[in-house]
């Protein structure tokens, strides 16, 4: 090449807005947390402060103030006004200790598993096809083995369920049925959510043994001690308990696609004729490929699991072939969903 022959610099077809939002979908991310951890949130809701204020009150610099207002208002998290910044209706109904809806004990476990999240663990789950959660080891044996990880991680599930699980019972008639069988139950947030709309039913949460614990407590908590029993129980290996609904909420997502297919030919095959079954998950659409949040959540099942997150079809599919009849799915919440069918 001639030396002062000139080469023309190709433009970009696009510009490279994509590169900062996925960048930005990051450190917010981080950044929401440290805001959580400094309780911003709890100090806002006292009363709107300028950025002096939030300086004097977390003892930060005023650099680090303004960027992590600004990022705490780009997240939608705070808004400003004439200097003085206080909580939008989000971080009020999620972020604050007195809501019926406070995100803390997620929040807290999400703090204490960060690095969960980190480069290097997703590496290698993706190269490697398993979970980076416990140094390897498989969750919920760890939760059978250590009652406080099981007790963090059922309060953490709890306190993130706590709209979701308000939801989803208000999108069905359940006037006609008696018994809803939790499966996998948790703390039983949607049992006791279930019951507290439908006052004909009563509940029966199954789940493992250091869970059924907490579950208990939250049982009492309500006082529906005469309503909804606990039952220590093994879903893979020991027969459900009679119910006409069995419901399951983020369990599908836990397993591979032939467990759930065990699952659900299970409920089936022990569900009386006119039972129902409801599967609870966060739905990607039959594509999957539209929802970064719905992707997001299967990266995390990646990270803790063995599982991922399913469509709308696959579970639909699934419940046909178990012989399910009159399939719907129905959006409940955010980007939560049920999808359901009877038993002829
Ligand atoms: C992601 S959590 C969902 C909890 C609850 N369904 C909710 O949505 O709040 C999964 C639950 O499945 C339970 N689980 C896992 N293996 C189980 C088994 N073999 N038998 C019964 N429950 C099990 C876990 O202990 C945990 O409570």
């Amino acid at each position: 090449m001639n030396q002062h022959t000139c080469v023309d610099i190709q433009k970009p077809r696009t510009d490279e807005k994509l590169l900062w939002d996925i960048i930005s979908g990051n450190i917010g991310f981080g950044t929401f947390l440290v805001a959580y951890d400094l309780k911003l949130f709890p100090l806002l809701a006292e009363k709107p402060q300028t950025l002096t204020e939030v300086c004097e009150m977390l003892k930060i610099h005023e650099r680090p103030a303004k960027a992590l207002l600004a990022m705490s208002v780009s997240l939608g998290l705070l808004q400003v006004q004439d200097d003085y910044y206080s909580l939008t209706s989000f971080a009020e109904d999620y972020l604050l200790e007195g809501s019926s809806t406070y995100l803390g004990d997620f929040l807290d476990l999400t703090v204490a598993t960060a690095s969960v999240y980190s480069f290097e663990n997703i590496k290698k789950a993706i190269l490697s096809n398993s979970s980076q959660i416990y140094s390897g080891e498989k969750l919920f044996q760890t939760h059978e083995k250590q009652a406080d990880l099981a007790r963090a991680f059922t309060n953490a599930i709890h306190s993130r369920n706590l709209g979701p699980a308000q939801a989803w019972p208000e999108v069905l008639d359940l006037s006609a049925h008696r018994l809803l069988l939790d499966i996998g139950g948790g703390s039983g947030v949607h049992a006791i959510n279930a019951t507290l709309k439908w006052s004909n039913l009563q509940a029966v949460i199954v789940d493992l043994d250091p869970i059924c614990e907490v579950a208990q407590e939250f049982v009492i908590r309500h006082g529906l001690q005469s309503r909804i029993k606990i039952q220590v129980s093994d879903m893979w290996s020991q027969p459900f308990p009679t119910a006409d609904i069995h419901f399951y909420s983020d369990i599908y997502h836990d397993w591979p696609l032939e467990k759930g297919r065990f699952l659900t030919q299970k409920s089936f095959d022990s569900l009386e004729r006119g039972g129902r079954i409801i599967i609870h998950e966060m739905l990607y659409d039959d594509q999957k490929l539209n929802s970064s949040a719905v992707a997001a959540y299967d990266i995390a099942m990646l990270l803790w699991t063995e599982g991922q997150q399913y469509s709308a079809r696959e579970l639909s599919t699934m419940l046909m072939d178990a012989g399910f009849t009159n399939i719907e799915v129905k959006p409940t919440f955010g980007y939560w969903s049920i999808v359901t069918g009877c038993k002829p």
